[in-house]
């Protein structure tokens, strides 16, 4: 077998996963750099990405795992050598392609590249002790939580909070979803081509894909790296999952109408609706941050999308910075924990502090009110998020309707949705469509009609 360089997978692998447990760095982001400084032959990139993604998104079995086998405790051992064991306990046990020897001799050679040769010997044991021994038999725990938890790999906070209020079915088949692949799925730009005839060109271009089932603007990737088709940068397609694209359907935007979307960065949505209004209306797009605009800003000019303006500013205090009662369609596409999404950014799930979901609850709401006042009457409110989690979700839409007697939930979100809804509100887990976890509430606001 080769000799273990600066430039070799693993190597790379384990150097974004030290910045991912050690510096707090963001996996999406730390891969994305990775690969934008350094350009890879496809195979590699997947490989990387895999390791990378599997091991985060494994990380409380794997350290359980290596606790049975060390006699000292995990977090005492060296940084690297952390990184090395717990990247190779993930290719052992979770990865077929990588035959048991493979996985134990290249953690070894890593330990000596990456400057730890004096603990090879140490490395080689551990890994072998993990592949005798194989996986604990998790399944078996008699406590459903710890049982979910290490058997799925998610924290016991979280388990017991869904278990609490999905059951121990939901949250399983919840939790076992969240560590399969995440697919990419692109949102078609309908302004430019429509789905069939964008597949058709990505084919020729090495990308082969298939329509969504939830969201008819959407193609999910099967093969290839849609990224490096010049179709993106022509605008003929967004990176969009298909649950979020339903948000856009929620909110219902026509031609000619005028749009908020108070927490609008990078764009995504904001795009989605201009495309749906032919582009024809006026899309205001809010967001807190400053150095977001520019990315709103950069969607908008690469999908040739004219209506979309960009504003600075804490939705909280939108009532100072927007007209009251003047916009046919309001969104708060509100800041969440994301514990939708863990399929593509199982970090999330690691670094939520359970303190913060009432912080966001009380943000959620507050935001929610002050969006809510810029709407028309007969005009359609919609809440969104992408975490499955009851205080963010239901809990804000209840709270304002108790606060707010001039909105109603809208019973036929049913059908602008192609799904059942619980009047107006529904929620979507990682399971049952292969796409992200997401939250929608459609609210109308009594009054005139539009
Ligand atoms: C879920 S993301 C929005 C995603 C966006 N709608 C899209 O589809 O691309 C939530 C956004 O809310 C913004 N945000 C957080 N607090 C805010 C506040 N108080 N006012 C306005 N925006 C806020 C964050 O900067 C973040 O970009």
């Amino acid at each position: 077998m080769a000799k273990t360089t600066d430039k070799q997978p693993r190597m790379r692998a384990a150097k974004i996963l030290d910045r991912v447990f050690f510096e707090r760095a963001y996996s999406h982001m730390a891969l994305n750099e990775a690969f934008r400084k350094h350009p890879l032959e496809e195979v590699d990139a997947r490989f990387i990405t895999e390791v990378v993604y599997g091991t985060i998104k494994r990380l409380n079995t794997i350290d359980d795992v290596l606790g049975r086998v060390m006699k000292n405790p995990l977090r005492k051992t060296d940084r690297r050598v952390k990184t090395i064991l717990r990247m190779s306990v993930y290719q052992l046990l979770f990865m077929d392609r990588v035959p048991e020897r493979a996985a134990i001799h290249e953690g070894v050679e890593l330990a000596k590249a990456w400057g730890r040769g004096g603990l090879k010997g140490f490395v080689n044991g551990v890994l072998r002790n993990v592949a005798r021994q194989g996986l604990p038999d998790y399944p078996s725990i008699t406590d459903p939580v710890k049982s979910i938890a290490l058997s799925t790999s998610h924290p016991e906070w979280l388990v017991r909070k869904w278990v609490h209020a999905y059951g121990e079915t939901e949250t399983l088949a919840m939790c076992e979803a969240n560590v399969k692949r995440a697919y990419t799925t692109l949102r078609v730009n309908r302004l430019q081509t429509d789905r069939s005839a964008l597949q058709a060109n990505l084919e020729t271009d090495g990308v082969k894909t298939t329509p969504g089932t939830l969201a008819s603007d959407s193609l999910i990737v099967t093969e290839g790296q849609a990224m490096h088709s010049e179709r993106f940068e022509k605008g003929a397609f967004s990176f969009q999952d298909e649950s979020s694209m339903l948000v856009t359907y929620a909110l219902d935007p026509q031609p000619r109408m005028h749009v908020l979307d108070a927490c609008a960065a990078p764009g995504g949505k904001a795009a989605h609706i201009a495309e749906r209004m032919e582009d024809d209306g006026e899309v205001l797009a809010n967001d807190i941050h400053a150095h977001k605009e520019a990315l709103i800003a950069e969607q908008a000019e690469r999908l040739g999308l004219e209506s979309i303006t960009t504003q600075t500013g804490d939705a909280v205090e939108l009532a100072a910075n927007v007209e009251a009662e003047a916009y046919d369609r309001v969104l708060v596409d509100a800041p969440c924990s994301g514990l939708g999404v863990l399929r593509a950014k199982p970090d999330i799930k690691w670094q939520t502090d359970p303190k913060e979901i009432e912080t966001l609850r009380a943000l959620q709401l507050n935001i929610l009110e002050a969006a809510a006042q810029a709407l028309k009457p007969g005009g359609i409110l919609v809440y969104s998020t992408c975490t499955v989690m009851p205080e963010e979700n239901e809990d804000v839409i209840a709270a304002f309707l108790k606060n707010n007697a001039s909105f109603d939930l809208d019973d036929t979100l049913d059908e602008r949705l192609g799904l059942k809804t619980e009047r107006g509100q529904r929620l979507i887990f990682p399971q049952q469509y292969d796409s992200d976890g997401f939250f929608i509430a459609a609210m109308k606001k009594r009054g005139g009609r539009i």
